[in-house]
Formats: C-alpha cells, structure tokens, sequence
C-alpha cells in the first residue's frame, strides 16, 4: 500500500459549494494514494448515514485504485470490503479488530508516544498514525503536538519493523518540506506517508492541494535522506583546500548575510532592559565589523514584515537569540520560514538557551518551524538543546564537560540534521557522521565579549558562499573554515605588539580576519579528523 498522500476526510470542513464526492474525486486526481473516511458528523447519524458515505467512497477509489480505510467503525469497514480500518487508542484494541476482519486487512492505529508506537508494532499493526506534529483546527487535541523533532524517536521505535508510519495534524504545503527534514531517525528511517485533511479538503482546489503536496513530499523523500554514509573520510588538506576555496569564494562573491541578533528598541527602558541593549548593540557592531572583514555583507533586520524580500536578496541568515524578545521571535520564525523556502543556509545560535524557559521554549518554537543548516554552541547550550544536564549555562557562559563530546556532537547533529559546531577549548564539528576537533584559538577569544556572536557571523558568510559555489552546499566544511580562520586569526592578534589585553584585541582580530593568508591557515591550522 502507497501511504504517500493519505488523505483523511470530513465534510464539516468542505468549502461552501463543494461536495463531499467531488472533493475526495478532486483529490484522488491530484494523487492521493489512500482515503480514510473520518466523518464525526455523519457517525451520530447511527451509522446508516456513515454507510451510505462509505459505500460511495468505496466505488470512488476502486475507481483509481486506491486503499479505502475506515476511521474507528470495524462494522462498517467489514459491510464495504475496505482495505483496512484506522483505530484511536481508546478505540477497539488491534488484536479484536484483526480476528474480526479478514485475512490481509490493514489495521493503523494513532500513536502521540513513543510507548505507544513499541506497543502498536507489537500488536502487528499495518501502521501508525504519529500525531498530532502541530496544532490544528481540524479537532481538539487532547495530548500537547508532539513537534517535528518529536518524531524521530517515534520512528526510531519502528525500526527493523515492517510497519509503516504516516504523520498527522496541522500539515500543510507550507511545512510538510520541514516535516520531512526533521523526521528521519538516527537509522535514516522516514515517514512512508502525511495523513493531511483540512489543507486538502478545506481547500478551495483540492487537485492542486493534493498535488503540490505529493510533490513536495516526493521531492523530499528523495533527497531528505542523508547522502552521508557516503561521504568519504577527508584528509586534512582535502578539507583545508576546500575551507581556503570557501574563504576565497567569500571575499570574491561578497554574500549579503542576514543577522537577526539585535533587538527593536525596547518600549519600556528598565535597567535590565538597557544593560541587554547596550550589550548587544556593542556585539552586533562588532559581528556586521567582522562580517565585512571577511568580505561579506551584514543586513541586520528584525521585523517580520521584511523577511521574505530580505531571504531573496541573502545568501545565508543567522538567527542569534543573545537578546531574544517575543517581537524579535515572530521575526526569527517567520526568517527562517522563507529562508528554508529561498534555500539559503541558516545558521542558529543559540545564546544561552539553557538559561531561561522563555529561551528554551522559544528555540524549540523556531525549531518546529524551520530546520536550520548549522547549530553552533557551547557545551551548555547544546547540552540544553539536547535535553543532556552534562552541562550546564551560566548566563551565556557555559558550566560543566560533556563525559563524550564526539559521541554527543555526532549524536545530536544526526538528531537534528543539520551540521553541529560544540565550541570550547577544543573545537568539535559534525555533520552526524563525521566528527572534526580543532585545537587553534587564543585564551583572549574568552576574555571578550561576543566573539562566540562573531563567530556566527562567520560561519554564516562561509555557509553563504558554499551555497553559492555549489547547489549542495559542502557546510560542514564552510563551519570548518570559518572557525579555523577566526581562531587563527585570533593568534595572530594575540601576538600582535599593540594587543595589550581584551579592549585592544577586538579591534586587531577584525584586521587579522580581514588581513587573514592562505598560508597562515595552511600553516597554522591544527585540525584531526576523529572519526
Ligand atoms: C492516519 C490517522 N492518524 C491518526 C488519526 C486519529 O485517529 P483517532 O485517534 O481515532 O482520532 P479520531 O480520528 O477518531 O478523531 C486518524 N484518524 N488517521
Ligand atoms: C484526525 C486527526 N487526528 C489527529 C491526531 O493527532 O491523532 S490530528 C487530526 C486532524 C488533522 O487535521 P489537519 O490535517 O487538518 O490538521
């Protein structure tokens, strides 16, 4: 059975002038490839009224071919021969269901857990219905959405099992691409299917709902899965090559890097309020100073209204939360939102996430929206993003060791897809199966403030000119380089004779990044490949 497109109905939500038959027609020429009758309405009709709306679509389907499935009602599924029935947790338990249906009878059940996905495999369900992922209007949710992110443990529970998964609840053309980014399991396994009802049948043209979502969700199954197990082991010149030939690529194409890091001008002016103004003013002048350093170009903007013109004239967007406000975080979503849709890299920095709920809560938010293509962070601020109490944050500074920083930088940029830089002493870089260590950096680079912003800054106009050199972007090596070419230019500052301690550093490491030689990187650059 082809789960691709599973469309789930209810007439409640048909627009004025549709018709319930045309509307499942509509949908199956558009490309649905199995229809779940869900009919709240016409279940307190006693059942007949469900009958008569099962018997059409029965003959509508086998028409095209199509799986014909029955929400809750095993009666009804059994009186017109449909392919299978769908099953709520609260709903007739599987193995009752199954003996009472023939042989061959696809049984699915929903599942909001990863409990409830071990015990569907091991009632042999046919599949499960991982949901809801995000709100929606279509019914009350009685259990919170689960979030993209959510599902790649769901689906890890399915793994060397035959059954198959679809995802549920608020999935639409407009994120089903981030759906399918984020939920692939640490074993490359992937939703068989999205199971949509009102973005198709509330639809005005549910031909074109079904067939733009088909096609983003093929689209993304073909090229979600990570082309990693192939990527060979590099050498450190193979790597070094290609992070020189990204910092050329900078310097020569000049990208516009979008930076959502500095705050509105707050309304009201208490004390805290000022003190987190004035820091970060003093760090985004410094982040666009080394932007321009690198020879790319900084756009610093906040306001929702502007982010969709601003992702297609960017090459790269980095989201900062240092100074995270509600009206800052509307405009983070919605950047990353058409940055994702643009297909430009976003690189999150996660400042200090683990020191608040309201920081936490509203990564997860932007996390759930959009998938970015570097995380960059200390071992506190990732070890929060990960749920680990390895390490902890202290304001912005990070407390504490990760026990096995490889293991968790590979884990958690497999988790979350993208490449993962863990910074500290000793800097660790993944894409999920690659791990490098670098070992450059002056102890000054700790003594001052923002440069860890600046190095988002950074990684960011690298990730824009690896996108522009190549379709598929090489980002693991563009975060490589970025931080090589900060972190020795930081020594190099360090030696400088007019560098005096922290306040005359700053400005010297802007003019080494801006001075910065291919032979110094060549040279200087202490990088071992792990694993
Ligand atoms: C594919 C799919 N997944 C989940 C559901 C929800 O079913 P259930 O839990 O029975 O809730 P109701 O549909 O009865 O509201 C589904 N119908 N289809
Ligand atoms: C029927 C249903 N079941 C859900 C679950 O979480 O089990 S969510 C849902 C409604 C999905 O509708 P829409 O595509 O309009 O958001």
């Amino acid at each position: 059975m082809d789960y691709s497109l599973y469309l789930v109905t209810d007439r409640s939500l048909l627009p004025e002038g549709q018709v319930r038959r045309e509307s499942v027609n509509q949908a199956l020429v558009g490309g649905a490839t199995v229809v779940q009758i869900r009919e709240k309405k016409a279940d307190t009709g006693g059942g007949k009224q469900f009958l008569e709306v099962a018997q059409q679509s029965k003959s509508l389907c086998d028409l095209y071919g199509v799986h014909l499935i029955i929400n809750d009602h095993v009666d009804i599924a059994l009186a017109v021969g449909a392919a299978g029935v769908h099953l709520g947790q609260s709903d007739m338990p599987i193995d009752i269901a199954r003996k009472l249906m023939p042989t061959g009878t696809v049984i699915g059940i929903s599942c909001n857990t990863v409990e409830e996905v071990r015990r569907a495999r091991e009632a042999n369900a046919d599949y499960v219905g991982l949901g809801a992922v995000w709100d929606t209007q279509t019914k009350k949710l009685d259990k919170s959405p689960i979030g993209v992110r959510g599902l790649s443990d769901m689906l890890d529970a399915l793994d060397g099992s035959d059954v198959r998964a679809v995802a549920i609840g608020g999935i639409k053309t407009t994120n089903l691409a981030r759906l399918m980014h984020g939920s692939v399991s640490p074993t490359n396994r992937m939703l068989d299917g999205v199971a949509i009802v009102s973005d198709i049948v509330a639809s005005p043209d549910p031909k074109k709902a079904a067939q733009t979502l088909k096609s983003i969700f093929s689209a993304c199954r073909q090229s979600t899965l990570l082309p990693l197990a192939r990527q060979p082991l590099r050498s450190r010149e193979t790597i070094l090559d290609k992070a020189l030939e990204i910092m050329n690529a900078v310097r020569k194409l000049n990208p516009l890097v979008h930076q959502v890091c500095i705050e509105f001008l707050p309304h009201t002016f208490n004390f805290e309020v000022r003190l987190s103004k004035i820091t970060n003013t003093v760090v985004s002048t410094q982040s666009a100073n080394v932007t321009l350093a690198m020879g790319a170009s900084p756009i610093m903007a906040t306001a929702p209204e502007e982010m969709a013109d601003l992702a297609n004239i960017s090459a790269a967007l980095l989201i900062n939360i240092g100074t995270l406000q509600s009206e800052t975080l509307k405009g983070m979503l919605k950047a990353g939102h058409c940055a994702n849709s643009a297909r430009i890299p976003i690189v999150l920095d996660p400042v200090g996430v683990g020191a608040s709920a309201f920081r936490k809560d509203s990564v997860n938010k932007l996390l759930d929206i959009w998938h970015p293509t570097v995380i960059k962070g200390n071992a506190g601020e990732l070890a929060a993003l990960a749920g680990s109490n390895e390490a902890t944050s202290k304001g912005v500074d990070s407390q504490g060791q990760l026990q096995n920083p490889v293991q968790f930088v590979r884990d958690f940029a497999r988790k979350e897809r993208c490449v993962v830089a863990l910074t500290g002493e000793i800097d660790f870089i993944s894409d999920g199966v690659r791990v490098f260590a670098l070992k450059n950096g002056d102890p000054l680079l700790a003594r001052v403030t923002g440069s860890g912003c600046m190095l988002g800054s950074c990684i960011a106009s690298y990730c824009a000119a690896a996108n522009l050199l190549t379709k598929a972007g090489d980002f693991l090596s563009a975060t490589i380089g970025a931080i090589l070419m900060m972190t020795i230019a930081s020594e190099l500052a360090a030696k400088r004779a007019t560098v005096n301690g922290p306040a005359t550093f700053v400005p010297a490491l802007i003019d080494e990044v801006a001075a910065l030689g291919a032979e110094s990187i060549m040279e200087r650059a202490r990088i071992e490949q792990i694993e």
